[in-house]
């Protein structure tokens, strides 16, 4: 498509210059038929009258369909690299995620797949149009090639000035990226349905607005300062152009009364230059939109270059199966990116086989971070981590994640139905109703799909038409079913109950323990009801393991899991 693209406007852009030339032709003609007698005119000037015509139909003709390829091949350009911006985004570590520098790049790339998708097109239309002048010229050329510097002095200035404040537009708008981040977020604080309720009730819509005036202000007056000077510029650019082209008209004209050259010829000139300041102006205009298409597909390809930092090795391991000394922590410490505190410090432990291992402490004390490493989602900053011996870094990652089910306390609700929220949990099984629906028995999710009118097909969410939003708990059931639907060797749950009714939580574990016999499990939670069916507890406390043992143990040493149960208990006396 590209390449019959490319070949259209080639032709095309050989046409004006011919449609010139033909008009000259007439011209003369006609010139010449008045003159000879005044009687018939000569008989070419109506089979040149035919050609003009034709090339005319012809000239629209392929202006059509150079933009419908246009369109097409925009739609195309922009699905391609949706596709490529997600398919890179995959393989990229969640720590970059995280990165706000990272997120500046995937935001300019992302914006590059909607707000650039012309770019083609307007590189393909510059170099027609100046392939167009370059045909002008050669035919101006031909009758002086005076004319041509006089163009090329009034063209030059306007060139580089345009370059020079496109530098300054995008080094602007470079510097504004966090704010324009920020601005974003305001524009969506302030306005969505997420938001409405607490923006609503603690009246906040003033605070927001406000906060979006400064940065806008900021933003309109730090952009204005560069319009005004490309205005002031570019107007002295278009005069210099004008000046030039008076004066070879002037020349032309001159040349004309004093008889060296024929009307014909005069109309010829007079046409090429003006259509060669109004492809000049084309290109100035389309000039700046290029060179900033241009400049910011530098974003593109610098969010390509972001290589992820956790690699499946070379020659991985399978994972075992079944595991058979476990999981062992060797002394394993880690930092968040940008972060000078250690999360986790000094973790030496192991999860054997068949275990259920809780984690107990305080926000913040480093229990998702923990499961994290396990499933290594980030790669431990010091220490290692074992799978029955071998580190963690040499098995396959694909296996070692499809042999983890793992629910996180920040779950995704999808907006998709039902039955699709459930199948996220191993997308391999979306057609597998039956698998679904047992997993969704395990979790108490069925019962809720036999109240829902779509029942398992049922959208769910506000987002999409007839969808039905769910409470708290009834999503966490949702979720934890996705557990389930994976065959894996180890279950992370992280707080995934926290939202649960009390009749629910106590069930929900009842055919946990159940399901999860001979396989490794960790969970994570604040309720020691839940924590004490563990086989084992590990208490962490700003990072360490502060104690290990199992309920009864760690309750009789009185220590800090003794307090943080004994005051929970309290509060139910
Ligand atoms: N993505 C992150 N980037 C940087 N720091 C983080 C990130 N996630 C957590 N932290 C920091 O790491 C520490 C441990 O966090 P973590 O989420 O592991 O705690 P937690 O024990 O699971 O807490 P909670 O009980 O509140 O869920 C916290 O001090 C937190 O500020």
């Amino acid at each position: 498509m590209t390449l019959v693209n490319v070949l259209l406007r080639f032709i095309r852009s050989a046409l004006p210059l011919l449609i010139l030339y033909v008009g000259k032709l007439i011209i003369d003609q006609v010139v010449l038929a008045t003159k000879t007698s005044g009687t018939s005119p000569h008989p070419y000037i109506w089979e040149l009258v035919g050609l003009e015509f034709g090339l005319v139909i012809f000239n629209d003709v392929l202006g059509r369909a150079i933009t419908l390829f246009d369109s097409l091949l925009g739609d195309l350009f922009s699905n391609h690299t949706s596709v490529k911006i997600m398919n890179h985004a995959a393989t990229l570590d969640l720590d970059q995620f995280e990165d706000a520098v990272f997120y500046d790049k995937l935001e300019r790339a992302r914006q590059q797949t909607v707000g650039r998708t012309i770019l083609l097109s307007q590189v393909m239309s510059q170099v027609q149009d100046l392939i167009t002048m370059g045909f002008l010229a050669a035919g101006l050329m031909a009758f002086n090639p005076w004319l041509i510097l006089l163009l090329l002095v009034t063209i030059l200035p306007a060139f580089l000035g345009e370059s020079y404040f496109n530098d300054q537009t995008y080094a602007l708008s470079r510097r504004q990226t966090p704010e324009r981040r920020e601005l974003d977020y305001l524009r969506y604080l302030g306005a969505s349905d997420e938001t409405a309720k607490e923006v609503k009730m603690f009246d906040l819509s003033a605070f927001i607005i406000d906060r979006f005036k400064v940065l806008s202000n900021k933003f309109y007056f730090d952009n204005r300062r560069i319009a005004i000077q490309r205005s002031a510029w570019g107007t002295g650019f278009a005069l210099l152009g004008s000046l030039g082209y008076y004066g070879a008209y002037v020349y032309i004209i001159a040349r004309t009364v004093s008889g060296h050259i024929t009307l014909g010829e005069l109309t010829f000139l007079a046409g090429s230059f003006r259509q060669l300041r109004s492809l000049l102006e084309a290109i100035l205009t389309r000039f700046t939109a290029v060179s900033q298409g241009a400049v910011y597909l530098q974003d593109f390809f610098e969010f390509f270059d972001i290589q992820p930092k956790i690699h499946p090795p070379a020659n991985p391991l399978p994972f075992p199966n079944p595991v058979i000394q476990g999981f062992t922590f060797e002394d394993v410490g880690f930092k968040y990116i940008h972060s000078e505190r250690w999360a986790n410090r000094h973790l030496s432990f192991t999860l054997h086989p068949g275990e259920k291992l809780a984690l107990v402490g305080e926000n913040g004390a480093g229990k998702t971070t923990l499961v994290k490493l396990l499933a290594r989602l980030y790669d431990p900053t010091e220490g290692r981590i074992l799978l029955d011996g071998r580190d963690l870094k040499e098995y396959d990652l694909t296996e070692l994640r499809l042999n983890i089910g793992i629910i996180f306390q920040d779950y995704l609700r999808y907006q998709m139905t039902f039955s699709q929220n459930i199948a996220t949990g191993n997308i391999a099984h979306k057609e597998n109703a039956e698998l679904i629906k047992a997993a969704a028995k395990q979790s108490l999710a069925d019962e809720l799909a036999q109240r829902l009118p779509g029942g398992y097909n049922q959208m769910l969410g506000k987002r999409f038409f007839e969808g039905v939003e769910l409470s708290g708990g009834e999503w966490q059931k949702v979720a934890v079913a996705r557990a389930y639907l994976r065959d894996a060797q180890l279950l992370i749950l992280d707080e995934p109950t926290s939202a649960l009714d009390a009749r629910a939580e106590f069930e929900v574990f009842e055919r946990f323990a159940e399901l999860t016999k001979g396989r490794m499990a960790v969970l994570i939670s604040h309720r020691f009801s839940t924590v004490r069916m563990a086989d084992r507890i590990l208490v962490l406390q700003q990072g360490q393991i502060a104690e290990v043992g199992n309920h009864q143990e760690l309750l009789a040493k009185g220590g800090r899991y003794a307090e943080l149960f004994n005051l929970q208990a309290a509060g139910y006396k």
